[in-house]
């Protein structure tokens, strides 16, 4: 695949609850290999764009390829075997908290690939070791983690079926700035060595900086900017010129231009 083949092709998308359209004939692509931001304000639809995406949400109108694919149009097996092509990691984490690290990785395992524990144990340390843990966190329960490690279990855990697109809903929401960092970092690293696809929803400008190859700015139910932070920085959107151009943006700018 080039990298300028799209793996996401989203048109026309409508998405609503009641009397209101939170997607409002929104059209995006995401590109093979690379990290998209998915920013806009509170409430501007990320994460409902995030969950139609998946199949999680019904659309009111519009279509979504992923991967070539069509969930609307899959049968049973073909939108299970889609699935497996990505991993998602939410916002609240979520793991299971009876379980331990290793069985909390291998749960996709376990329910997708008839494989010998010995095998899964085999992979779920290849896992832990590809997010930067410890194979002796392989035995603790998710009570006995710092934030960062939770969130670093919880991608080992999207990565368990080796995906080719990864879905990440704020996924440095409620790390300290030094872990959120260093969360990017890992993300951008695993970009490079997985030639994985991120869509990547957050409010984090930082990792807008050091994460991201292009930025998709959500408001009014459409994407409204569409580029890398240059883009972002020549926007005469009121919305984008407030998040991107103000006071933090404005210094995370100067520090980028200077580097
Ligand atoms: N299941 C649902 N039922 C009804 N309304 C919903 C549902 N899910 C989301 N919404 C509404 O859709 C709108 C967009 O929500 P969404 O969670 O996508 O926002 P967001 O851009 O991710 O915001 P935030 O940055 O605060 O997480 C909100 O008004 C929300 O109340």
């Amino acid at each position: 695949m080039t990298k300028k083949t799209a793996v996401i092709k989203v048109r026309d998308l409508v998405v609503g609850f009641g009397d209101e359209n939170v997607l409002d004939h929104l059209d995006l692509d995401v590109r093979a290999a690379e990290i998209l931001g998915v920013v806009g304000a509170s409430g501007a639809g990320k994460s409902v764009l995030l969950r139609t995406i998946i199949g999680l949400l019904p659309r009111r109108h519009g279509t979504i390829e992923v991967l070539g694919i069509d969930l609307a149009d899959a049968g049973e097996e073909e939108r299970r075997a889609l699935e497996r092509r990505w991993g998602v990691l939410f916002q609240q984490g979520a793991l299971f908290s009876s379980l331990t690290v290793r069985q909390n990785v291998q749960f996709p395992m376990r329910e997708n690939l008839d494989i010998s524990q010995r095998l899964m144990d085999e992979m779920a340390l290849a896992k832990l070791e590809m997010v930067g843990l410890a194979p002796q966190d392989l035995d603790k329960f998710p009570s006995e983690l710092s934030g960062g490690m939770t969130k670093r279990v919880a991608l080992a855990r999207a990565l368990a079926l080796d995906p080719e697109i990864l879905f990440l809903d704020e996924p440095t929401s409620g790390l300290d700035p030094i872990s959120a960092g260093d969360f990017d970092e890992l993300i951008r690293t695993l970009q490079q060595t997985l030639e994985i696809t991120v869509f990547m929803v957050t409010h984090d400008l930082e990792s807008l900086y050091t994460a991201c190859d292009r930025i998709a700015v959500l408001a009014d139910g459409k994407v409204v900017a569409d580029g890398p932070i240059a883009t972002m920085l020549e926007s005469e959107h009121p919305w984008v010129k407030t998040y991107f151009q103000g006071k933090r943006g404005g210094m995370l700018a100067e520090r980028q231009i200077s580097a």
